[in-house]
């Protein structure tokens, strides 16, 4: 616990000094969520404005005030800053005393395989026993306890919070997924991070960051995050992908230590003998002149891109190459990432989390790959999001599936019509059909589906929800697609 003038005083050069000092418990940006003795920080945000939920947080227990406006009140003290959001980083930083100095903090960024890597290092550290938490589009788990999060990477009270609990439980890892959105928002200022991976940079996102640019901008923040202290027993490094068109500007941004991994070119940790099935994948991994084998039941070339992060990363954490690969021999895979519908069907159903244009290219050509027969894609795109990836997401169904069936991603506020009319610019043959509702659009591929044809259901992943308008409803297309196999 500590009081508003400390708070102040370590914020601020020329900090007030409050008569009334509260002892602050908590720090909450949301008024419905304010309990006893909680500091309230006004968040001016994208639909409405924090500092008009003041009174909602004082009835419900706020002591004092962080705000940027002005306020018309003398009930509690108001510590004025000039940027909130800013400030909430630093302020739950030092609040939680610093928590992340004292954990082993990997922070993950890049368009796409976040949460694909944060996964795999999970796998590979449990394997030998070592205590991990993870943050990211799925869930919050903390050890063994999972919570829901609203973001891939939670604003910055909840994310201090959630450090200083990991420290306090003696958690040996935290792998977190750092989304662009996050470091532009400065969600992660403040954070002690020992390693950084970059995965790759493709489009997406470019409602919120305008152009790529500012889109690898954003990234970049996280390189220049490692700092420049140099304490040799708590060595800081950048894991790059030197294949990725952007690789030397993520070099460039960090004066840590850089390793890189890749394929096509020389990196320190490389594949070599690729063997790519429907089954699983086996490599000769080299790195730093050792040799292993790695024989997993991942699948794709792009997994063998996020294996590589994960593999530099584990052994730059200490763990051993033979460790690596047992575990990634094991691994269970990722949830509604390349997930097979299982059953007796003759046909295959994979469910995956693409909903960008690059990672419909992967898994698609992953697919075709092995494909004996026909393939069809499932896809729709998310509403209220990049408007610019529709048609370019569309196309690659064109390009790389026999059929496609145009259908509802997450519509949020948009009409669904409009979205898919968005897709279907980038579509110049009559291989497709549209079906906006998403559960009769996965029946009807099942349907269509015979001996040896493979669907590909996509954009939703993990999911166990749709949201349509402003009302969220029970949606899992692992589900629905299981049904629609036992109603075939
Ligand atoms: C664009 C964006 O990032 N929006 C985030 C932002 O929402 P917002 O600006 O609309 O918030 P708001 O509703 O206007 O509220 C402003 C403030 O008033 C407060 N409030 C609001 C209502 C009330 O009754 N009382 C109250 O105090 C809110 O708690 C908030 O502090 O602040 C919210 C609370 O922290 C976030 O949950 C929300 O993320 C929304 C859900 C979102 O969709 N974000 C996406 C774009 C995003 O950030 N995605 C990335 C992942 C991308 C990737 O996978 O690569 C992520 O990290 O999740
Ligand atoms: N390294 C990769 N390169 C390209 N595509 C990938 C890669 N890894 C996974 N994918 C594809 O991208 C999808 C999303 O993967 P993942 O969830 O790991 O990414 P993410 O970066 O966490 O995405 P998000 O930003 O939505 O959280 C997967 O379902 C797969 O189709
Ligand atoms: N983290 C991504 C998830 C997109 C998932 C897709 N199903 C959609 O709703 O667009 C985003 O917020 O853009
Ligand atoms: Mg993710």
């Amino acid at each position: 616990m500590k009081t508003l003038n400390e708070i102040a005083n370590y914020l601020l050069l020329n900090a007030p000094r409050f008569e009334q000092n509260p002892k602050i418990k908590g720090i909450q940006v949301d008024s419905r969520k304010v309990t006893a003795s909680d500091l309230f920080v006004c968040i001016s945000g994208y639909t409405v404005d924090g500092h008009d939920f003041v009174d909602q947080a004082i009835e419900n227990g706020a002591v004092a005030i962080v705000a940027s406006k002005k306020l018309d009140r003398n009930d509690v003290p108001v510590l004025y800053v000039e940027d909130t959001e800013q400030t909430l980083s630093f302020l739950a930083n030092y609040f939680y005393d610093f928590p992340s100095n004292g954990l082993h903090l990997i922070g993950v960024t890049g368009t796409n395989g976040k949460t694909s890597v944060t996964y795999l290092l999970d796998e590979i550290f449990n394997y030998q026993k070592e205590t991990t938490a993870l943050i990211g589009t799925i869930q919050m788990k903390i050890g063994e306890q999972v919570f829901p999060l609203a973001n891939t990477t939670p604003e910055a009270s909840l994310l201090q919070k959630s450090f200083r609990k990991m420290v306090d439980e003696k958690i040996d890892h935290c792998m977190m997924e750092v989304s662009s959105h996050a470091l532009e928002l400065g969600r992660v200022n403040g954070c002690d991070f020992d390693i950084a991976v970059y995965t790759n940079l493709s489009q997406d996102h470019l409602d919120f960051h305008e152009t790529m640019a500012d889109y690898l901008t954003a990234k970049l923040r996280l390189f220049s995050h490692l700092g420049n202290s140099y304490d040799p027993s708590k060595p800081k490094y950048a894991v790059i992908n030197q294949d990725d068109h952007y690789a030397n500007d993520f070099k460039r941004a960090t004066s840590q230590r850089v390793i890189t991994y890749g394929i096509d070119q020389a990196a320190n940790f490389t594949a070599k003998n690729i063997k790519l099935t429907a089954n699983g994948t086996e490599f000769t991994l080299v790195a730093f002149n050792q040799q292993i084998e790695i024989k997993t039941p991942l699948i794709g070339k792009f997994n063998i891109y996020n294996m590589l992060a994960a593999i530099a990363t584990a052994y730059l954490s200490d763990v051993t190459l033979e460790t690596i690969t047992a575990a990634l021999g094991q691994s269970k895979g990722i949830p509604g990432r390349f997930e097979t519908v299982k059953g007796d069907h003759d046909f295959g159903v994979i469910i995956d989390f693409a909903h960008t244009p690059d990672s419909l290219e992967n898994v698609l050509t992953t697919i075709r790959s092995f494909a004996k027969n026909q393939v069809y894609l499932v896809v729709g795109c998310g509403g209220d999001r990049d408007r610019t990836k529709r048609p370019l997401m569309a196309k690659m169904g064109e390009k790389y599936a026999d059929y496609t069936i145009l259908t509802s991603d997450n519509p949020r506020t948009e009409d669904p019509r409009a979205i898919i009319a968005d897709m279907e610019q980038g579509i110049t043959t009559d291989r497709y059909t549209v079906e906006v509702d998403r559960a009769k659009a996965i029946a009807y591929a099942v349907q269509l589906a015979k001996k040896d044809d493979i669907i590909l259901i996509a954009g939703k992943g993990h999911e166990t929800t749709q949201i349509i308008g402003k009302e969220t409803f029970p949606f899992d297309d692992y589900q629905v697609a299981n049904q629609a196999i036992l109603n075939k």
